[in-house]
């Protein structure tokens, strides 16, 4: 970022604090602007990241088609309408077709689109077709499992409830034994952690 784009973000956070009622000249809050800057560059760095190249860079061969099932991968993102955070988990599982994939990449993929302002059911559906259109795979399932601060800090103030979203693709969508195990496997508890 350029000098005068550092300076009219730090700009827009000193208005922000003025609007609320905060003095952004008083001592606590005089770092405050270049941090929130260095904050939102890196919750929002996924915007620079493309997971297609990140799934890409650790494609494997393999005659292996079983599902495999990466569970409680935790989700720290910001919803798009109030700036506010998504905090939650979210599971993946995919059946390979010749191929799979680096299991840290999924992880990864995970976190570069949590990392941009969402929705989740759109980070939901993001993950699921970046895997499909990379690797290919015979189907894929993604669910994520979310408390939403803007419902519970403010709005209709609900800190109870949890957002699940899915998206299935491929023989999830088509075979009801394969969506069948995936939902049980994600429901069961993961048990002793080796
Ligand atoms: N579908 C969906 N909605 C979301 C998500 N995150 C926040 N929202 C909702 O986005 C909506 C925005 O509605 P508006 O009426 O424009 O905003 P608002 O006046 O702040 O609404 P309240 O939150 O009800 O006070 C709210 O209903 C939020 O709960 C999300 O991930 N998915
Ligand atoms: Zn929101």
């Amino acid at each position: 970022m350029s000098d005068t784009k550092d300076t009219q973000f730090e700009n827009a956070v000193k208005t922000m604090m003025e609007h609320v009622g905060e003095d952004p000249n008083r001592e606590g809050l005089l770092d405050t602007p270049s941090r929130v800057k260095k904050a939102y560059e890196f919750i929002f760095g996924g915007y620079k990241e493309d997971p297609k190249k990140i799934l890409e860079s650790a494609l494997f061969t393999s005659s292996n088609d079983e599902m495999v099932l990466i569970k409680d991968i935790e989700l720290y993102s910001t919803c798009e309408h109030h700036l506010l955070p998504i905090i939650g988990r979210v599971h993946v599982a995919y059946i390979p077709d010749g191929k799979v994939v680096g299991l840290s990449k999924i992880p990864r993929v995970v976190n570069v689109f949590a990392r941009r302002m969402q929705i989740q059911e759109q980070l939901t559906e993001q993950i699921a077709d970046a895997i499909m259109e990379t690797i290919n795979p015979k189907g894929v399932a993604v669910v994520v499992q979310a408390r939403h601060m803007c419902m519970e800090m403010r709005g209709v103030e609900k800190i109870n409830s949890t957002t699940t979203s899915s998206a299935l693709r491929g023989l999830f969508k088509k075979d009801e034994k394969t969506r069948g195990e995936f939902f049980s496997l994600i429901n069961s508890p993961t048990g002793t952690r080796y």
